[in-house]
């Protein structure tokens, strides 16, 4: 497989990345993952607009322009012939002797790569277990970096439990999952946790608000409690891997009658069409 590495493509075994590079010692660096669906970047432009912001918001300044990286991106996808799978791409601050505060001259450091990757198509019509785990994490959740321990803790302390997923929560108040947006659906009413420094905004997420509004249903970005969540009527999770994950059952308590609900099998269905309809084969 081709590697992506400051606009250069090159073979795996011809990356070398230093021993003091920032991402590696500091987390200090941003990453998006974007999916492709037979062959096509599916939201391409939204992934690379927040991938710049991320950068921004760290000052890091990305050395190409949307467009050239939009391009590289395309282009490592048809290289590495991508059916489907997804992109990984993240950009550290770069090289230098270390020292926390930025170094006097540093050039950022791109690397990007491919992997196939099927839809979790049995686990998205099963659904699938959580578990509330604590947000242990710091308060610039909004930006998709590198710092991702708190969400690694949580999603190790989920899966030795034997859950797909955390639920994180500061308090008795739910903010998203470790590696997804999370929303709970009540008389009708879809809830989720308002796009903040306290969670990112996915995304995935965006897509189904876009879609909820085309479907007519309503929804509150407006946070809701763990308890409140164990009452809602159906539960899921989101995002570019999992896509629309019914969660059937929070710390072995079932969610409804415990089987993925109708409204959320609906919006997996209008989710589908609208890939189909936008990644035309
Ligand atoms: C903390 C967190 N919240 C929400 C999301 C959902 O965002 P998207 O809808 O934009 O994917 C992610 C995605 N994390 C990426 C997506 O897939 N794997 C990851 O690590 C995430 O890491």
């Amino acid at each position: 497989d081709w590697i992506l590495h400051n606009g250069e493509f090159i073979r795996e075994n011809e990356l070398n990345v230093s021993k003091e590079d920032r991402g590696y010692q500091f987390g200090d660096g941003i990453y998006e993952v974007i999916r492709v669906y037979e062959g096509n970047l599916f939201t391409a432009a939204e992934h690379i607009d927040r991938f710049y912001e991320s950068a921004e918001k760290i000052k890091i300044v990305i050395p190409f322009t949307k467009d050239v990286f939009h391009k590289q991106m395309y282009d490592l996808v048809e290289m590495n012939e991508i059916d489907n799978g997804q992109v990984y791409v993240q950009v550290t601050r770069g090289d230098a002797i270390r020292q926390h505060h930025f170094p006097q001259a540093t050039s950022p450091v791109i690397v990007a790569y491919t992997k196939k990757v099927e839809r979790p198509v049995e686990m998205m019509e099963a659904g699938v277990k959580a578990k509330f785990i604590e947000d242990i994490r710091w308060l610039r959740c909004d930006i998709k970096s590198l710092n991702l321990l708190g969400n690694v803790l949580a999603k190790q302390e989920a899966h030795e439990d034997g859950s797909y997923e955390a639920i994180l929560h500061r308090g008795e108040v739910v903010t998203e999952g470790s590696s997804s947006n999370m929303y709970g659906l009540k008389n009708g009413v879809i809830y989720t946790h308002p796009a903040s420094n306290l969670i990112l905004n996915g995304i995935t997420r965006r897509v189904i608000l876009n879609l909820c509004k085309e479907l007519g249903i309503t929804v509150q970005e407006t946070a809701f409690t763990k308890t409140e969540a164990l009452e809602m009527d159906e539960f899921f999770m989101s995002s570019t891997t999992a896509e629309i994950m019914p969660i059937i059952q929070i710390d072995g308590q079932d969610i409804g009658d415990g089987v993925p609900g109708e409204l959320t099998q609906k919006l997996q269905q209008a989710f589908e069409a609208n890939l189909k309809l936008t990644v035309k084969s």
